[in-house]
C-alpha cells in the first residue's frame, strides 16, 4: 500500500499592490563549498529537493542570479506545471538583480536573463539584492541605487514582473528610497532570526507596509552555521528545547514560527525532505506571551552574514567592522571574488 504525500497548508501575507506571497517559502541559494566554488554539484539535490516541496505545497520560491540555479527552477517548474500539480499562477518566484547591473537600462537586461533562464514569461517579484553596485572587476561604480530602482520600475511596467523590492537595504537607506520612489517597494529581505531581531527596521517597514521577508533564519543555531563563537540559542538550548518540547515542535519550527507571529515571510532553504516538510508546518501552534518574551531575549544584535569584504563600497548597508576577514567563515573569506557573474 502507498503513503499519502504529506501535504502542507501555507498562509500568505498581502503586499501592498494586492498580490499574495505565502509566509514561508523555499530558498535556493546552495552556498559554496571549501574552494570557495559555488555547490553547482548540490543542484541535482535541489531539483529533487524543490520538487518535492512543491508537491507538499510550497508556492514560493526565492532565488537570484547569483544563485546559479535558474535553469534548474525553471525545470522542476515546468514538470510540475506539466504534471497538473501545480499552475504558474499559484506560484510565487522571486528573483534579484546582482550588483554589476545597477545601471538604470541594465536592470531589463539583468532580469530578461533571469527569466530567459528559468524560461518563464514573468517572474513574481524581483528585488535589488544588494545597495552596493561593483563592476565584473570588481570595481566600486558608486550608482545611486535609487537609479537601480527607476530601472525595477520600469521592469514592472512593463510587466516582466509583478512586484518589486530589494533586499539587504537598511534603516537609511529604506527611508531615503520611500521619499524617493514611485512605487513602493513590496518587500525588504533582509537577515533576521532569534540573535538579529532587526525590530526598529522591522518596525518601520511594516509601518511603511513593506514586508519583510527574513533570509537566514536560523542564523547560527543550526549545525552547518553554528560556530563556537557563535552565541546561544544553539539547536540544543535548553530554553528553546523547553519551549518546542511544550508544542511538540522542533526548535527550528519555533523560530520560524516566531518570526511568522512578528509578521515576517521566511525562506528557509534545506535539501533534506524532512526538513523542507518540517520548515513548512509551523501553522498549527501558536507561541504564547511568554515563550514570545523569552524568545525575544535572544536578540543580541549578532549577525551570521557579514559580506564585510565589501565593506568600504558606497552604500554598503552594515556596520564596519575592524578586521573585515575575522570571523567569516572559510567558504566566504574569497567569496567576493567569486561572485563575478556574467549575464549568461
Ligand atoms: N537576499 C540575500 O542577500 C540573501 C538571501 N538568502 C535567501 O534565503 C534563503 C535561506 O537562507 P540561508 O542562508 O540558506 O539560511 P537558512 O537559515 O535557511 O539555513 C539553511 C541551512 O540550515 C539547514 N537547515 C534547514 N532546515 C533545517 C532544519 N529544520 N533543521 C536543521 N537544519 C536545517 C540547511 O541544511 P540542509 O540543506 O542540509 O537541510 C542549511 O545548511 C537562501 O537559500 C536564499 O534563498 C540567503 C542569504 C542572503
Ligand atoms: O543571497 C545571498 C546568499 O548568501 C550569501 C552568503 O551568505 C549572501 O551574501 C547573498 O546575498
Amino acid at each position: 500500500m502507498r503513503t499519502a504525500m504529506a501535504k502542507v497548508n501555507i498562509p500568505s501575507f498581502k503586499l501592498n499592490n494586492g498580490l499574495e506571497i505565502p509566509a514561508v517559502g523555499y530558498g535556493t541559494w546552495l552556498g559554496l563549498d571549501e574552494k570557495m566554488e559555488f555547490k553547482i554539484q548540490d543542484a541535482s539535490k535541489l531539483v529533487e529537493a524543490l520538487s518535492y516541496a512543491i508537491d507538499i505545497g510550497y508556492r514560493h520560491i526565492d532565488t537570484a542570479h547569483l544563485y546559479r540555479v535558474e535553469p534548474e527552477i525553471g525545470q522542476v517548474v515546468k514538470k510540475k506545471i506539466a504534471e497538473g500539480v501545480v499552475k504558474r499562477e499559484e506560484l510565487f518566484i522571486t528573483t534579484k538583480v546582482w550588483q554589476h547591473y545597477h545601471r538604470e537600462a541594465d536592470v531589463e537586461i539583468s532580469v530578461r536573463a533571469s527569466l530567459k533562464r528559468l524560461d518563464m514569461d514573468y517572474v513574481d517579484l524581483v528585488l535589488i539584492h544588494w545597495p552596493m553596485s561593483i563592476s565584473q572587476d570588481g570595481v566600486d561604480e558608486k550608482i545611486d541605487y535609487l537609479e537601480t530602482y527607476r530601472g525595477l520600475e520600469a521592469v514592472l511596467k512593463k510587466g516582466l514582473t509583478k512586484a518589486i523590492g530589494v533586499s539587504n537595504f537598511n534603516l537609511e537607506q529604506m527611508k531615503r528610497l520611500l521619499a524617493n520612489c514611485n512605487v513602493v517597494p513590496a518587500t525588504n529581505q533582509i537577515e533576521v532570526n532569534l540573535n538579529l531581531g532587526q525590530k526598529e527596521l522591522v518596525e518601520y517597514c511594516q509601518s511603511k507596509g513593506v514586508l519583510v521577508v527574513g533570509f537566514t533564519t536560523f542564523g547560527s543555531m543550526v549545525p552547518s552555521r553554528a560556530t563556537p563563537d557563535s552565541p546561544e540559542p544553539k539547536i540544543d538550548n535548553l530554553t528553546m528545547v523547553t519551549i518546542a518540547k511544550k508544542y511538540g515542535k522542533a526548535v527550528t519550527q519555533v523560530a520560524l514560527r516566531y518570526l511568522y507571529q512578528r509578521g515576517i515571510a521566511t525562506i528557509p532553504k534545506s535539501l533534506s525532505k524532512n526538513r523542507v516538510l518540517e520548515n513548512a508546518s509551523i501553522f498549527d501552534f501558536e507561541l504564547d506571551k511568554e515563550d514570545i518574551a523569552q524568545i525575544a531575549k535572544f536578540d543580541n544584535g549578532y549577525r551570521t552574514d557579514i559580506p564585510s569584504f565589501w565593506q568600504d563600497y558606497s552604500n554598503y548597508p552594515f556596520e564596519k567592522i575592524a578586521n573585515p576577514m575575522q570571523g567569516i567563515p572559510l567558504s566566504l573569506r574569497e567569496w567576493k571574488n567569486g561572485a563575478n557573474l556574467d549575464i549568461d
